[in-house]
């Protein structure tokens, strides 16, 4: 099983200057902290790469969930851990490492939506277009086809997300 580079580690630092240099502006009149939340376990390379290339008052925080068992979704998001502060008047940005069905944003956003934050956006680092999820992702990264794809905190049964790139399985 060979494992193929699909964006190399140079191209994906790249995109995270590029769209934190997106969140700065967006943000720009906001005075207040900008809650970044994110989705354990696959973002956490993402997230601590692009928190610190943002100039804004970023608060931290964490949530896990899950629903994948190998390359196949069960369709259920488990929820393993939440907030533990509640985002009422905050502005939220929701930081994920991959939008494939949608099935996880659409839960996550439901129940994020039910705290009244000021704002809710969402970085991802990649996006599969083949869905039709109705997801709107205000600071998207790469887009790719119908690839399993590992790495950059990526997982294929938990392995494979400490690779500095995002590569997938020949
Ligand atoms: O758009 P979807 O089809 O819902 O897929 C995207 C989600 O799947 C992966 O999580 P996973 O359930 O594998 O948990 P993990 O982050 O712990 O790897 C990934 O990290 C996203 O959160
Ligand atoms: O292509 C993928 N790779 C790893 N995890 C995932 N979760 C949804 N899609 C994927």
């Amino acid at each position: 099983m060979a494992l193929k580079v699909l964006i190399s580690e140079e191209e994906i630092q790249k995109k995270i200057e590029d769209l934190a240099s997106q969140i700065d502006d967006y943000y720009k009149n906001i005075t207040d902290e900008i809650v970044a939340v994110c989705v354990l376990k696959g973002s956490v390379n993402f997230f601590s790469d692009l928190v610190k290339k943002i100039h804004l008052n970023v608060n931290y925080n964490f949530i896990q969930v899950s629903s994948y068992s190998g390359d196949i979704t069960t369709g259920k998001v488990k929820v393993k851990s939440w907030l533990d502060e509640p985002l009422e008047n905050k502005h939220v940005l929701i930081v994920e490492d991959i939008v494939d069905t949608g099935n996880t944003l659409k839960y996550i956003v439901r129940y994020l939506e039910m705290q009244n934050p000021s704002s809710l956006e969402i970085t991802s680092i990649v996006l599969k277009t083949i869905h039709e999820h109705g997801i709107q992702v205000r600071f998207p990264g790469f887009e790719i086809g119908d690839k399993f794809v590992v790495g950059y905190g990526l997982d294929y049964n938990e392995k494979y997300r400490n690779l500095p790139y995002i590569g997938y399985i020949e």
